[in-house]
């Protein structure tokens, strides 16, 4: 290692007194001017874990939905995935290690990960449209740079883009070619062929609105509008010519106030949707003619997909298993809709996309997705062998073109990291297959009315779950008095966890009607603010 680069960059790149950040369920996330050192370090680890890997690291400089102040880095594992927990603890060391102590870090990194320094280090860097990426991004490449590291920088790109582009360099272009170019060839061609059919039979112009977030979403959707059919015309709105990055706007403002962004103009019926800010979740809704508000979120999604793809298999006959994975933040409607009328089986896991992914990787075909609309689905190897064979191969007509439908879904879906992207075509093309209207697919089944709140406690992490989070274990009491109050409810349900981005505790609650819902988690929410350590004002019914 050159001590000297090192030290040299590293005092360009200081780290602010007493600042500790931690690698969290999304990487680093905070105020953007504080994160320079982190970008800095980050540049560094990725180079270790290229030369241990012997392959092409991603570094992904965003903070997503969170407000335009704040930024955030993560880096891509080689076949497009997270980076691996223990390489977390080593993220969070070094981000956090005194200026002296850096080298030393470093070199204990190399010893426990057996990092053989001779292999070189590929990195490639990506960053969304926020004022401070471009500088942010620069303090990476400089901190691989000192460790001796070669780096493409690809711009400006959506997160999930960067996983894609991470996975094709890993794949010798297997997965698709390693350019932003490769990526919209490979999902339009998917699209259309997959809804070529359809679209050539004179179906009507099919309009979508979406809104960008005032994010990269926008910029990537006019770069790829040209690859993709006439008939699909989209109508992006906060496409970042005016307005603040996720300002009441995005998928999450959306998700979490269920109504309308700024910025959007609808008439009744109208099919929208919202991304966030760097592209990776997707959530659906539209105004009824009274006015009313519907959310279409990814329990939603996730059982659009999965009933299209138990359709697909059942016409191919072969003995493919599909599961879909959720967290307790899926809606309860949709865990009994796919359980008990499609009979598909439905696992919960902790909440944070690794979980979840992780989770489908057991099933040929695992649809996995948040409430919040970040999701994919996962084709096993043998199950991807299989459609490609008999989509080539197999002498019935119809089989055949079921398994041609399979195939385009596999090559549609970004199946490194969920992608609002992808996602919206592959929905878009299962609504214009089924000839399904955004109200006959919000119709499919009704959301239980919920409610979700916030708690600020003197610490979060007084707060222990299990049963994928679904049951509080400490602090004493908390989870009596939680089963006390849901009894009180029909269709109730409600938990607690530590938020793992924000410095809160989450409440969820579900009931028979939206009062009852707001009743709950209000009444949760006390129980957490007296039980484990509330600070400020009260939590009080406010709806
Ligand atoms: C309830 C909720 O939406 N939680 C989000 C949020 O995690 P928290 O640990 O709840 O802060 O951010 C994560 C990263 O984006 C996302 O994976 C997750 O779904
Ligand atoms: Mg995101």
């Amino acid at each position: 290692m050159d001590l000297n680069a090192i030290t040299k960059f590293s005092a360009l790149h200081a780290k602010p007194d007493g600042l500790i950040l931690q690698y969290g369920t999304a990487g680093f996330r905070t105020k953007a001017n504080c994160l320079d050192h982190v970008m800095y370090r980050m540049g560094l680890l990725a180079v270790l874990r290229s030369k241990q890997t012997k392959s092409t690291i991603g570094v992904m400089v965003t903070a997503s939905h969170n407000p335009e102040e704040d930024n955030g880095v993560k880096l891509i594992d080689p076949l497009g995935e997270m980076l691996a927990p223990s390489w977390e603890e080593h993220a969070t060391c070094l981000a956090n290690a005194e200026e002296q102590n850096v080298h030393a870090v470093l070199a204990e990194i190399c010893h426990r990960e057996a990092v053989n320094q001779q292999q070189k280090a590929m990195i490639i860097i990506g960053r969304d449209t926020r004022p401070s990426s471009e500088k942010l991004s620069q303090s990476v490449i400089d901190g691989v740079t000192a460790l001796g590291g070669q780096y493409h920088d690809y711009g400006l790109v959506t997160t999930p883009q960067l996983h894609y582009l991470v996975c094709c360099q890993n794949t010798n272009g297997q997965y698709g070619k390693a350019t932003v170019e490769g990526y919209y060839q490979k999902l339009s061609k998917a699209f259309v062929d997959l809804t070529k059919q359809t679209f050539s039979n004179g179906n009507e112009s099919r309009a979508l609105k979406i809104d960008c977030a005032s994010g990269i979403g926008a910029l990537k959707l006019k770069e790829m509008e040209h690859y993709l059919p006439r008939e699909l015309s989209l109508h992006l709105f906060n496409d970042g010519s005016k307005g603040k990055l996720n300002h009441l706007c995005g998928a999450d403002f959306v998700k979490s106030h269920q109504k309308l962004p700024l910025g959007i103009e609808v008439k009744p019926n109208e099919r929208c949707c919202s991304f966030d800010g760097d592209a990776d979740r997707i959530v659906y809704y539209y105004n009824d003619a009274a006015g009313h508000f519907h959310l279409i979120d990814g329990d939603k999604i996730a059982t659009l997909i999965s009933s299209f793809l138990k359709e697909l298999l059942l016409e191919v006959g072969e003995n493919l298993k599909i599961g879909v994975v959720q967290t307790a933040y899926a809606n309860g409607s949709s865990t009994q809709y796919l359980e008990e009328i499609m009979k598909v089986p439905v696992h919960c896991t902790k909440t944070g996309v690794k979980h979840l992914h992780h989770k489908a990787q057991e099933f040929d075909i695992g649809v996995y997705f948040e409430a919040n609309g970040h999701g994919t689905v996962l084709f096993s190897k043998t199950a991807e062998t299989k459609i490609r064979q008999l989509a080539k191969e197999e002498m019935d007509e119809k089989k055949r073109k079921a398994a041609m439908m399979l195939e385009n879904v596999i090559d549609l879906i970004n199946q490194t990291v969920g992608d609002a992207i992808s996602d919206m075509l592959l929905v878009e093309a299962i609504l214009v297959l089924k000839g399904l209207s955004v109200q006959q697919w919000d119709g499919i089944y009704t959301d239980l009315p919920n409610r979700q709140l916030k708690v600020m406690v003197a610490d979060r992490q007084v707060i222990d779950t299990t049963d994928a989070e679904r049951r509080a274990v400490r602090p004493v009491g908390l989870q009596e008095a939680i089963d006390d109050l849901v009894k009180k409810y029909r269709s109730s349900r409600a938990f607690v966890r530590p938020s793992g981005t924000e410095d809160v505790v989450r409440v969820y609650a579900e009931a028979d009607s939206q009062e009852n819902a707001d009743k709950l988690a209000t009444e949760v929410s006390l129980a957490v603010f007296q039980l484990a350590g509330g600070v400020g004002e009260r939590p009080k019914l406010v709806f």
